[in-house]
């Protein structure tokens, strides 16, 4: 089996995924425009933020399974993949830790202004007078937006620091926030006007573009500051520039507007010279610890797939199928007894969304439950239970 490899990846794991008997091809030069070529008769594609588009699917016949060996998949068409039945996996909270030590990082360098600092010693110019203003973090309120694996990392260091974390995240309740140590915001704009600091977690999908609106960053307190390690279009980049440049927030970024695919590149992000703003190069999952922790989960990921035909962290399988309702057949465990079911089901213009069957101890019976997208009429079932050579017990129930 044939594996591309488009993104940087430690040299140490090329071996281990060699060592699962795959053919790997190690290609980080290519670009997101080369890759509906350069996938060819690969069935496996692992890409870090390299765009992955609808046409990748469409061309590459082969392609069965794409891992983002990172944690956001809003670089890689998953609605393309799915209607083509290629899996989608990622690496989820492998990189986590990694991001809350840069989030935490942005929070102390916009506090004590430390890139700044730097700049002026750089220049030859001491100017202990204007960087001696600081609030310091330490007592002060800690936000956290979406307590996912790096919101909770996060969260957790921020406390260390001696802030008071509160959070607002969507299935947070006061008792799962107590058991985190932090205090549950009901939004995202009450989070803003009781925080100090308020660092992004969240990823990017339709319901979380521009979730940090006008709104959020206005209720923010006069000199409060806004870290973003997530995606730049969760916030409202428009009003954050705004707020920034009229000293009213000050803000720090790791991720941009229009980032460049590769390493290198001319590229001068909107906020970038802007005295109240750091930004850096989207490097919160780039630290040996993540990279070697994703590599890692990468080659989980591929040895399951290979070895099992499983595919762990899947993002793109339904957690439940649109099914009406659901057919249980206890049945002989005898050979061609679930095609006559299925071909009862199929003669009936019937589709079967997922089929299910689990054997008893001694492998004599079964029972198979088969998820249907509309209720078989009464003869159908009639049919299935008149073959009491092979049928115990057939049932339709409604799928609640
Ligand atoms: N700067 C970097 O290098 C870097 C590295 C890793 C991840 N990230 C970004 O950070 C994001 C979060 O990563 P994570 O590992 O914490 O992911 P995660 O899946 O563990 O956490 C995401 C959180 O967002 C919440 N969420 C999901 N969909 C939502 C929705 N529609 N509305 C509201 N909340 C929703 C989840 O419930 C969860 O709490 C990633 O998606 C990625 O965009 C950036
Ligand atoms: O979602 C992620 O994991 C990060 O944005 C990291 O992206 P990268 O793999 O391109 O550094």
């Amino acid at each position: 089996m044939k594996v591309l490899i488009a993104d940087a990846f430690p040299k140490e794991r090329l071996a281990d995924l060699a060592a699962l008997g795959l053919q790997v091809d190690h290609r980080p030069e290519l670009k997101a425009q080369d890759l509906p070529a350069a996938v060819g008769d690969a069935s496996i594609l692992i890409v870090r933020s390299k765009q992955v588009t609808a046409q990748v699917f469409e061309q590459a016949e082969a392609l069965s399974l794409v891992v983002r060996a990172g944690a956001g998949t809003n670089t890689i068409d998953v609605a393309a993949a799915s209607r083509r039945g290629v899996y989608v996996a990622n690496c989820p909270g492998q990189n986590a830790i990694a991001v809350a030590e840069l989030a935490i990082g942005l929070a102390l360098a916009l506090d004590r202004r430390i890139p700044d600092n730097v700049q002026a010693l750089r220049e030859g110019r001491w100017d202990k007078k204007a960087f001696s203003v600081a609030r310091g973090l330490y007592g002060r309120t800690f936000g956290v937006l979406g307590l996912g694996a790096i919101g909770r990392e996060t969260a957790a260091r921020a406390a260390g620091l001696g802030m008071r974390v509160h959070a607002w995240s969507r299935s947070l309740d006061a008792e799962r926030a107590e058991a985190l140590g932090v205090v549950a915001a009901p939004s995202p704009l009450e989070l803003a006007r009781r925080v100090d600091v308020l660092s992004v977690h969240l990823p990017l999908k339709k319901e979380t573009r521009g979730l940090v609106s006008r709104e959020v960053l206005e209720a923010l307190r006069p000199g409060a500051l806004v870290v973003n390690t997530a995606r730049a279009e969760v916030v409202d980049q428009a009003a954050l520039e705004e707020l920034t440049r009229a000293g009213r927030l000050r803000a720090a970024a790791d991720v941009h507007p229009g980032e460049p695919e590769g390493g290198r590149a001319e590229f001068r992000p909107p906020m970038a010279e802007l005295p109240g703003f750091y930004g850096t190069h989207h490097i919160g999952a780039s630290t040996d610890q993540a990279q070697d922790a994703i590599a890692q989960e990468t080659v989980r990921i591929l040895a399951s797939f290979v070895g099992k035909g499983e595919v762990p962290n899947c993002v793109n399988v339904l957690d439940r199928t649109p099914a009406r309702c659901r057919l249980v057949v206890r049945h002989l465990d005898k050979v061609g007894v679930l095609a006559n079911v299925l071909t009862a089901v199929r003669e009936a213009g019937i589709n079967a969304q997922q089929v299910e069957n689990t054997v008893f101890q001694e492998a004599a019976a079964a029972c198979c439950v088969i998820e249907l997208d509309e209720r078989p009429p009464a003869e159908v079932l009639e049919r299935i239970r008149a073959r009491r050579d092979e049928i115990i017990f057939a049932e339709v129930f409604d799928v609640a």
